[in-house]
């Protein structure tokens, strides 16, 4: 059996990769939290089970998938076992955007490929899951910074960087939930990469590879995660507890509305996704709460928003849902709806984070001006 290493065993790791490679069969998959113990030692006790419940508008489905193994992120001594195993070949990450930058991640796995390199491990997959442009790229040249000249040099002839598009939305448990995982139906996984040392058969569970995941990006993070966040920030600000409620509110749809106008000019199929969208956010049965939505967007909104807003500034627009989204988000970080949980916008700095969110934008003075007169 090949082996799978992933880091980052939170929630929508057990809903996708863990899913679809349960699927392909044949592989196992050992995972590492990032910090906390508290995952790990709740599949420990149970022999690394765990239930996938996929909720449907009108029912649930329970599955049960296996880990191989299940450590702390801390364990550094089996970080660097798992990174020496010879039939590791894929590794997958889930760490969220907000650890996308130098400093621990890519020291630790610039530490787990040096333990590869130094055992003669053979080459290895490294997997970015997390909802950010080119994240195969940023990836490999986070690493690549890391990496003294020996290890980059070791890394060009022996490690792949694999761009992905991952979809399927995966709520943040609730204490009655346990160590079971609520996920909706609906999923999706594109890839485009080499896998020198083989991988799963994630095709078999409907996964697509192709020569390029740009057209897929932009509209996964442009219309879904943009909607998302627009709904966090606007939506909260309304009283609304989850994306089902906020997609509810004629306000709030028919700003949703207006910004995926602006953001879905010459985007694939947009159409027909916007629709399967809004069908995937009314099932009320999925409690994704806008609060888990709106934490880091100081690194969020730079991905999902800014792109469309320049492309509208460019041509002399300024679309009154990114001015509202920015001034929400300014009020959000005020502590005025939910609670705030932003790595890189501490509470305070608002006027300086708002100036400082994107070069081009705090050059654009008539948008601060609008942002700051609609607060
Ligand atoms: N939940 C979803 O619906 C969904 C869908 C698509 C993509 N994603 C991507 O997956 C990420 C994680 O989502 P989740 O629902 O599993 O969240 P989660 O909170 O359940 O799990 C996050 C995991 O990342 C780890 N982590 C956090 N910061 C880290 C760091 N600096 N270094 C290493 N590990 C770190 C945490 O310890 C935890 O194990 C998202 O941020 C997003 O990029 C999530
Ligand atoms: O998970 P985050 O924090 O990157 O973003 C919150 C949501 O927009 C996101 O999780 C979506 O639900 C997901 O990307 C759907 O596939």
């Amino acid at each position: 059996m090949s082996r799978m290493l992933h880091l980052g065993l939170g929630n929508f790791f057990r809903a996708h990769q863990a899913w679809y490679t349960a699927a392909a069969g044949g592989w196992d998959i050992a995972a590492f939290t990032g910090r906390s113990p508290a995952v790990a030692d709740a599949l420990n006790a149970q022999g690394c089970r765990y239930t996938l419940i996929t909720r449907g508008p009108s029912h649930d489905t329970d599955q049960e998938l296996t880990l191989a193994a299940a450590y702390p992120g801390a364990d550094d001594a089996a970080w660097l076992r798992e990174w020496a195993a010879p039939d590791l070949a894929v590794v997958t990450l889930t760490v969220t955007e907000a650890a996308y930058r130098p400093g621990p991640l890519p020291r630790r796995l610039a530490a787990g490929l040096t333990a590869r390199r130094d055992t003669n491990g053979g080459p290895v997959t490294l997997i970015s899951c997390d909802n950010l442009p080119g994240n195969g790229t940023v990836l490999a040249r986070l690493i690549t910074q890391e990496a003294d000249p020996a290890l980059r040099e070791w890394i060009a002839a022996n490690v792949s960087f694999v761009d992905t598009v991952v979809d399927r939305i995966t709520p943040a448990s609730t204490p009655a939930d346990g160590t079971a995982v609520v996920t909706e139906p609906f999923t999706e996984w594109v890839l485009a990469g080499d896998f020198p040392a083989g991988r799963p058969a994630w095709e078999e569970a409907g996964a697509r590879f192709v020569d390029d995941v740009a057209p897929y990006e932009q509209r996964k993070l442009w219309l879904l995660n943009g909607g998302h966040t627009l709904l966090a920030y606007v939506g909260s600000l309304r009283g609304h507890i989850t994306v089902a409620s906020a997609v509810a509110d004629p306000y709030c749809r028919g700003l949703l509305e207006q910004w995926w106008d602006e953001a879905d000019a010459r985007l694939p199929e947009a159409g027909v996704y916007r629709t399967s969208l809004l069908e995937r956010w009314s099932n009320a049965r999925i409690e994704h709460r806008l609060a888990q939505i709106a934490a880091d967007g100081s690194v969020k909104i730079p991905v999902r928003i800014v792109p469309a807003l320049l492309r509208a500034r460019a041509e002399g627009r300024l679309p009154r849902p990114a001015v509202e989204l920015l001034a929400a988000w300014t009020r959000h970080l005020r502590g005025e709806s939910v609670p705030v949980r932003d790595t890189a916008a501490p509470t305070g700095a608002v006027p300086v984070v708002l100036r400082s969110l994107d070069e081009r934008l705090a050059a654009d003075e008539e948008l601060v001006a609008a942002v700051f007169g609609a607060l």
